[in-house]
């Protein structure tokens, strides 16, 4: 279920799943195409493919409102900063908790409309410190089932490393993602195996991770024996300031 445009009650929510195949990193289209201005939104917009992006945004005649970050990723630059230099109007966005630069800064609860249609923040923390998931909503509630963008936090039958960037094991299996309704599709930043979406009652049965108990998780979760991201050392400065690096003023 890569893409599709389906009406929900007076909502006809326009979706679209890319992929970015160096850091096999998923960016989310959205846009509320009831609204006279299709205003849309991209979540985790990687710069390599920020122009195919823009490209899709402006083909299916939408206007970019929003460039959403989960986090402060460690694998890949964030496409934020080209976008807005690209479509100026355009604003960043990132959870306060990352301590991240960004236009906005969100928090748990905060609700980022575009349209009708609107992403509530979740915490989710414990792959980084400032982790949010992004959750579908509407006032009328129409939009079924939600979809749960999680970044990292969730990958589907795994989940974020946590052994760096205040990365905590503790923190993300008490990070309550299985809180959400067990319909609630499950999108992450990544994907490593060749899936596409799950759902949250799916991960609660079958994630090799986060279905265990809590000492079984932290075991797991210390002796993943990963090597750091090959652009870590790039990505995480870049990412801090929203992909853009700034120039230095003499
Ligand atoms: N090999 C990749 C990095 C792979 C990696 O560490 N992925 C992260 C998410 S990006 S911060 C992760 O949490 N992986 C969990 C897992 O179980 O794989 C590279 O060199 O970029
Ligand atoms: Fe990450």
């Amino acid at each position: 279920m890569g893409s599709y445009s389906t009406n929900h009650g007076d909502h006809k929510l326009v979706f679209r799943q890319l992929f970015e195949k160096e850091s096999s990193t998923y960016t989310y289209l959205l846009a509320d195409a009831s609204h006279p201005q299709n205003p849309a939104l991209l979540i985790d917009p990687v710069d390599k493919t920020a122009d195919r992006d823009l490209a899709l945004v402006k083909e299916l005649g939408l206007k970019l409102i929003y460039a959403i970050n989960t986090h402060v990723h460690a694998d890949h630059v964030t496409g934020s900063g080209l976008i807005k230099t690209k479509f100026p109007g355009v604003k960043s966005i990132i959870s306060k908790a990352s301590n991240a630069k960004a236009d906005l800064f969100v928090e748990p609860g905060d609700k980022i409309y575009f349209g009708d249609i609107f992403l509530e923040v979740r915490a989710t923390p414990g792959h980084t410190l400032g982790c949010v998931t992004y959750v579908t909503g509407d006032e009328s509630n129409q939009l079924q089932p939600r979809m749960a963008f999680t970044g990292d936090a969730l990958l589907i039958r795994g989940c974020g490393r946590t052994d760096f960037q205040g990365g905590s094991s503790d923190k993300l299996y008490d990070s309550q993602i299985f809180t959400l309704p067990k319909d609630t599709l499950v999108y992450p930043a990544h994907d490593y195996k060749g899936f596409t979406v799950s759902t949250v009652g799916e991960e609660m049965l079958y994630n090799p991770r986060l279905s265990k108990d809590k000492e079984t998780f932290e075991n797991i979760m210390q002796n993943l024996h990963l090597s750091y991201p090959k652009m870590m050392d790039v990505a995480v400065p870049a990412n801090m300031v929203c992909g853009l690096q700034e120039t230095k003023s003499e």
